[in-house]
């Protein structure tokens, strides 16, 4: 009889090129911390993808290693079928955006100055410095400004004179900048209200639909994973406990993702063993 784990594995449509493969991931951190351990999966190019987890399953550090920020102790991680190393990382970078949390803006700097921050890996240091950015990026700034929402008086407003819905806003203006491939955010929603939420999910998924980017996206809310998912991913204490499409994460996967009962996922059981 399979086990919860085996019942619950996904495989991908096989015909489409994997964006994104993790293979046999493992980060443990200088203090010991094992953050992520044996996390394998492979996600399609288009895929809205949430990760779910109770606080400290690993999925800040499993984001953070897609873009560099946080390198892994051992196992691979796949790009557009290049592995990433720190020579491949510079190339993809400006390919991977970043949604944050607390939004991690320039609260003292205009609305457009830190959407073009979001061209960091295409200027130079001292252009940035100095806001000398190139015409086309300005126009890109423009446009981006005006995708998510944003009238144009909000341009030269100061970043903290914005409301947070607003703040977050010019978060997903400053990824959307540089047209990425892949869009990791990071708890995008967790300081906005239930009505608020719903609408940054929905620009973050319509928005990516648009240039057919990947979405990596942690979420602590189940019914807002359900609502916007194409596919889930679970993770307890670094390993993936679910992984499928956001329909078919029910009751039983909840508790294996946020019950203090469920038993505890053996070290030698492959969470998705069909999961290539
Ligand atoms: N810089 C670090 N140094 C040491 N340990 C770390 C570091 N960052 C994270 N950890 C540890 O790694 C584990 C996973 O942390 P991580 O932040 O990835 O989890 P998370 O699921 O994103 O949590 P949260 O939902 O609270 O943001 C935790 O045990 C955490 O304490």
């Amino acid at each position: 009889m399979p086990t919860a784990l085996q019942s619950r594995s996904y495989s991908p449509n096989p015909t489409e090129i994997p964006h994104l493969v993790f293979d046999s991931i493992r980060k443990q951190y200088s203090d010991g911390a094992i953050a992520l351990e044996g996390v394998t999966a492979t996600i399609n190019r288009g895929e809205f993808c949430v990760i779910l987890g109770q606080s400290g399953s690993g999925k800040s550090t499993l984001l953070r290693a897609i873009n560099g920020l946080t390198d892994l102790s051992s196992g691979e991680l796949i790009f557009d079928n290049k592995t990433l190393n720190p020579s491949s990382l510079r190339s993809i970078r400006r390919r991977v955006a970043m949604v944050h949390q607390h939004f991690n803006l320039v609260e003292r700097a205009s609305v457009a100055t830190n959407v073009l921050i979001g061209a960091v890996a295409e200027v130079s240091f001292w252009r940035a410095m100095l806001g000398w950015y190139p015409a086309h990026l300005r126009k890109r700034a423009c446009q981006v400004i005006a995708r998510v929402g944003l009238d144009e008086v909000h341009s030269k407003r100061r970043a903290s004179a914005l409301s947070g819905g607003q703040q977050q806003r010019v978060g997903i203006a400053r990824a959307l900048l540089l047209n990425p491939e892949i869009i990791l955010a990071d708890e995008p929603v967790a300081s906005l209200d239930p009505a608020i939420s719903r609408e940054i999910l929905s620009l973050i998924r319509t928005a990516a639909q648009e240039q057919n980017a990947t979405v990596l996206c942690s979420l602590h809310q189940i019914d807002l994973a359900r609502e916007y998912a194409d596919r889930i991913i679970g993770l307890r204490k670094g390993r993936i406990v679910f992984d499928g499409p956001a329909a078919n994460f029910d009751a039983e996967a909840e508790a294996a993702l946020y019950s203090k009962n469920h038993p505890p996922i053996s070290t030698n059981e492959t969470a998705n063993p069909e999961h290539v």
